[in-house]
């Protein structure tokens, strides 16, 4: 019910506050009628609502003001081409030779930082204690606001690296987001009409006279275009282009020096600063900041949870943004919330799920989702703001992180030191083996608990540990997501001192195995449920029922990856386990349905001596079923529990098992069929062998067959086979 609350608000909210105004948020609201199952009746109803624009017309046009905005964006995009890109040799051709101006920088920023380096020198010297490492981590904090926005943004970042920097350190930075100085308003008006090329009066009705908020890159106001709906306007600071220049200049030829003397450091510094002075460039472009959100809007936008405010391009240029005011609160102002009936774990949840959906599935994710920029709508969905800047995880990646998750679950250590190749945590020159017992030694210890049990932290702590001791460079994408992981679980933490970040991700992580075509994840998921030639169903169980609580979990969607998983995977290795488990199952459904039927064993008597003697032959040749009676009613009952899990799944349709039986029809199936035919042949034999040695006293040849006790049974495995099943 709350989710047919939280659409038909979302369907009201867009239709009066922005008029639908362009086709964004119309496709958006669309987007989110069809993907909501809840009603069928309240879709219906709602697209007709967010169509009616262009319904009425009776034509697929676009609205004057979806034709104006598009122009609008078309112009703004033309425009920004000219947006200034970073080049390392470009920066040391314009200061090399302003000797004084580069010099006097120079002097104030060593000033600033040397004074922090000769404390922390004594600090080491003196070996003080941890309160004073604190206290270090927010002098470090006021010592970059000091320098200004570029060193205000290379914390930001540092904030992110737990393999570069301690935990205090990493908390004093991430609160480098809040309260810096503003600039004068005069300026940035006359920015918004330059950039604009309009009078301020021209652009909105209404604008606050000061800043609401003032952020590293720039400062935002509060708005109203002519047509009454409320925006948020984003001003750059002025000159911040000329002043982040030099000062990456020089930031360059400190990592050059430290890259150069410094040998023991995993990763190089000259590296890292270009990679993110190429991210610092692409955030000044705001039309870039635009576009990014407009993308974020079109993969992540159909969850109806999830709020991105449209973009007004009329009024966007390269450095003024104009969006869709966000009602909200920080995520961080948690008692507003809570004032608010707002329940924070759901919004820390919704957060993770979408997280998830950035890192995993679409690959482009967030990169600075700190609590200032995550917002509780009042009607309980989550807003994203600031989409400066984004980043992308490579696909390679992406599968390379859900294949370390399952080797964690397996507790498959060597497996794991490898990821770090495909994570690109390390060369492929590197030797993993001597990685191998640390990540035992700290893994062993915490997995005494479930993984979904975990602290995320304890983990990203731990592994931090591992990677301080080797030669590790980690990604920045990987290290980002991380951080915004960490960040929701931290704002979760202050609520419920329980919970746990991938208790909550799991079910993703159950549903993409379960569900993802993609080969990559079929290795995935063949490694999860297969060990030591057995197939474990109590695993499939559990990733049915984890991937259950995951939104958009369809039973259908399971069926397809598994049958191919089973019937097409990869010959010489799965398929003689596969042919195993299928005979093993089969027994378990049919002989098991008639132990379950009939506890009572039938007696066999009167078998003669050389038919006797055959029949020893077969136990002792290995032909025979080694399942004891009680494994073979578990398996049953396991199986059972799957089938029953996966028929009351959300969209089981029988139907969808038709590609079963044209699996089954194929040449190659039909081998399959007849191996398993064969061995369960061999199997029912065996155990008739078994019985048939175990029973006592003797019986007249041919009775067994026609015996009222076996057609009791027989019919009894069948009748128990479908009734159950
Ligand atoms: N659409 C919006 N609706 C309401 N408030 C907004 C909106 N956009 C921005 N704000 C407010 O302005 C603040 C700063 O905006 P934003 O994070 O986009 O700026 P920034 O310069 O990119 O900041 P950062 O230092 O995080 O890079 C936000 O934390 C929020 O309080």
């Amino acid at each position: 019910m709350s989710e047919l609350r939280v659409l038909s608000k979302a369907i009201t909210r867009r239709s009066k506050n922005d008029s639908l105004r362009n086709l964004n948020a119309r496709r958006s609201a669309i987007r989110v009628c069809r993907n909501f199952r809840g009603s069928h009746r309240l879709c219906v109803v709602a697209a007709a609502t967010v169509q009616a624009p262009t319904m009425v017309s009776g034509t697929s046009q676009p609205s004057p003001d979806e034709i104006r905005n598009n122009r609008a964006r078309t112009k703004a995009i033309a425009n920004s081409t000219t947006a200034p890109k970073y080049s390392a040799v470009g920066l040391n051709q314009k200061y090399s030779g302003r000797f004084f101006l580069v010099a006097s920088r120079a002097l104030k920023i060593s000033s600033v930082l040397g004074a922090f380096a000769l404390a922390i020198f004594l600090d080491i010297k003196l070996g003080r204690d941890d309160a004073q490492l604190r206290a270090r981590a927010g002098q470090l904090r006021d010592a970059l606001t000091d320098l200004g926005p570029t060193f205000v943004k290379v914390g930001q970042a540092l904030s992110t690296r737990p393999d570069l920097l301690p935990g205090v350190f990493l908390e004093e930075l991430s609160l480098l987001q809040d309260a810096l100085p503003t600039f004068p308003d005069e300026v940035a008006f006359k920015t918004i009409e330059a950039e604009l090329d309009r009078p301020l009066n021209e652009v909105y009705s209404v604008i606050t006279p000061s800043p609401i908020a003032a952020a590293s890159l720039g400062q935002v106001y509060k708005a109203k275009l002519h047509d009454g709906s409320e925006v948020a306007v984003k001003v750059q600071r002025p000159a911040i282009l000329e002043g982040m220049e030099l000062d990456l200049f020089l930031v360059r030829i400190g990592a050059q020096l430290v890259d150069n003397n410094l040998a023991s450091l995993n990763t190089s510094l000259t590296d890292l600063l270009d990679n993110f002075a190429e991210r610092v460039y692409q955030e000044l472009n705001y039309v870039q900041e635009g576009l990014n959100a407009e993308r974020f809007q079109d993969l992540y936008g159909d969850r109806v949870d999830i709020m991105v405010p449209s973009i007004m391009w009329e009024s966007t240029a390269m450095r003024v943004i104009t969006m869709e005011w966000v009602d909200g609160i920080k995520l961080s102002e948690q008692q507003a919330i809570t004032d608010q009936g707002l329940d924070i774990l759901q919004l820390v949840d919704i957060g993770i799920q979408c997280s998830l959906r950035q890192l995993l599935e679409a690959g482009f994710f967030h990169a600075d989702p700190h609590p200032g920029n995550l917002l509780a709508t009042p009607d309980g969905r989550l807003a994203y703001l600031d989409f400066g800047m984004m980043s992308e995880t490579p696909e390679s990646a992406r599968y390379a992180i859900i294949n370390h998750v399952v080797h964690l679950v397996n507790r498959d250590y060597e497996a794991m030191a490898r990821d770090y190749y495909a994570l690109d945590f390390l060369e492929e020159s590197v030797d993993v083996r001597p990685i191998v017992p640390a990540l035992a030694a700290f893994f062993d210890d915490v997995l005494e608990a479930s993984v979904s049990d975990l602290n995320f932290k304890t983990i990203t702590d731990g592994l931090g540990a591992v990677l301080y001791e080797y030669p590790f460079n980690v990604p920045a994408y990987y290290a980002l997501i991380l951080r915004s992981l960490t960040v929701l679980e931290g704002l979760a933490l202050y609520t419920d001192p329980n919970f746990k970040v991938l208790g909550k991700a799991y079910p993703y992580m159950a549903k993409r195995l379960l569900t993802d075509p993609k080969p990559q994840l079929r290795d995935a998921l063949e490694e999860l449920l297969f060990k030591d030639g057995k197939f474990r169903w109590n695993r499939l169980e559990n990733l049915l029922r984890e991937g259950r609580k995951n939104d958009g979990f369809d039973a259908n969607k399971v069926i397809g990856p598994l049958v191919s998983l089973a019937l097409e995977g990869d010959e010489n290795k799965l398929r003689p386990l596969v042919e195993a488990e299928a005979v093993r199952v089969v027994e378990a459904l049919v002989v098991g349905g008639a132990i379950t039927n009939s506890q009572e064993m039938p007696a066999m008597e009167g078998i003669p001596e050389p038919v006797r003697q055959f029949l020893l032959e077969q136990r002792t040749s290995g032909a025979s079923s080694r399942i004891s009676d009680r494994d073979l009613l578990a398996l049953r009952a396991q199986v059972l529990t799957v089938w029953r899990l996966l028929t009351s799944t959300r969209g089981f349709d029988p139907s969808t098992l038709q590609p079963l039986v044209e699996v089954v029809q194929r040449q190659s199936t039909q081998e399959f069929g007849r191996h398993v035919t064969q061995g369960l042949i061999t199997r029912v034999v065996a155990r008739g062998v078994q019985e048939v040695l175990r029973s006592s006293p003797p019986q007249l040849p041919g009775t067994f067959l026609s015996s009222p006790t076996h057609q009791a049974r027989t019919q009894g495995a069948a009748s128990m086979w479908f009734s159950s099943a």
